[in-house]
């Protein structure tokens, strides 16, 4: 077959072959940002936004410039989490992210929507076009840690994102209830495919502390995470229980003021990365 220079349609495996082209997006050149962790999960409601929000808020207290993009454009929920309910504002330079009360950055659908229960109908090219968007185009300014709230799943717009937006590792979330062995090979391989490293797996929803005893109740019965983690050599960093004050922290916007330890495992890891 005659060669004409056309890597991405041909399948043989020649000399010429070049690289293919790297699809990353360069960000704004009012940006500079240090690490880029992307958190993912298998499906939606296990506590992907949670964990985003609590990796922020954790790095922020430990000293760091801490900062959102929410990938998760049909399910925006860390704006809510942060009590923002602010449009994004601009300037001639680009978009300006909204802060927290604390300092830390969020760019989501959410502040782009007349109202915050306005539904997502678009189709995946256009969601995947604002994520962009929100790399490319947001001055985030100076930011030491940057959490991307990952669109679920390994369709076509988790695929974008994970090629678009330079990921330094990602922490996939996951719940006792789900198949877990699953999830987590499919979230490996697909960041594998792009050379991304997988920091490890944080258990949402673990168990509940009885209130009256103090005893441990597996709700959705016995974890498999340990047994999962060393299958795929990789480390548990956290494991969060089931708890009415997070949720009510979420929901009043309040979860900057979160009191646990649980993924401090995981912020010292994340600190540790090379
Ligand atoms: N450990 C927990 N204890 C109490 N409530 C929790 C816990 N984890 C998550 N929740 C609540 O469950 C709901 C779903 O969580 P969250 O939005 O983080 O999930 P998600 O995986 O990001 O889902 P989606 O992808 O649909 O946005 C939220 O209302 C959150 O406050």
């Amino acid at each position: 077959m005659d060669c004409n220079h056309n890597c991405e349609g041909c399948s043989q495996d020649c000399a010429q072959r070049q690289n293919p082209q790297s699809l990353l997006e360069s960000p704004h050149e009012m940006s500079q940002i240090k690490k880029v962790i992307g958190v993912v999960s298998g499906k939606g409601g296990v506590g992907k936004s949670l964990v985003t929000g609590l990796m922020a808020v954790l790095m922020n207290r430990r000293g760091h410039t801490s900062a959102i993009l929410d990938a998760d454009v049909t399910g925006p929920s860390v704006p809510k989490m942060f009590g923002i309910h602010s449009r994004a504002q601009g300037n001639e330079n680009g978009i300006l992210p909204a802060y927290s009360k604390t300092g830390i950055g969020l760019m989501s659908v959410n502040l782009l929507l007349e109202s915050d229960t306005d539904p997502v109908v678009w189709r995946g090219p256009v969601i995947a076009g604002t994520v962009k968007q929100f790399w490319s185009e947001v001055i985030w300014g100076e930011v030491d840690y940057m959490f991307v709230d990952m669109p679920p799943g390994t369709g076509d717009v988790p695929l974008t994102v994970f090629q678009s937006i330079p990921l330094d590792g990602i922490i996939i979330v996951t719940s006792p209830q789900e198949l877990v062995s699953m999830i987590v090979s499919k979230a490996l391989k697909m960041a594998q495919m792009m050379n991304i490293p997988t920091l490890g797996l944080i258990e949402n929803m673990s168990y509940a502390t009885c209130p009256d005893c103090g005893k441990q109740l597996k709700v959705f019965g016995e974890s498999h995470i340990d047994e999962v983690a060393a299958n795929f050599s990789l480390p548990v960093l956290g494991r969060i229980p089931i708890d009415p004050r997070l949720s009510a922290a979420c929901d009043r916007g309040m979860i900057e003021l979160f009191e646990g330890d649980w993924l401090d495992g995981a912020a010292a890891a994340i600190e540790s990365q090379k």
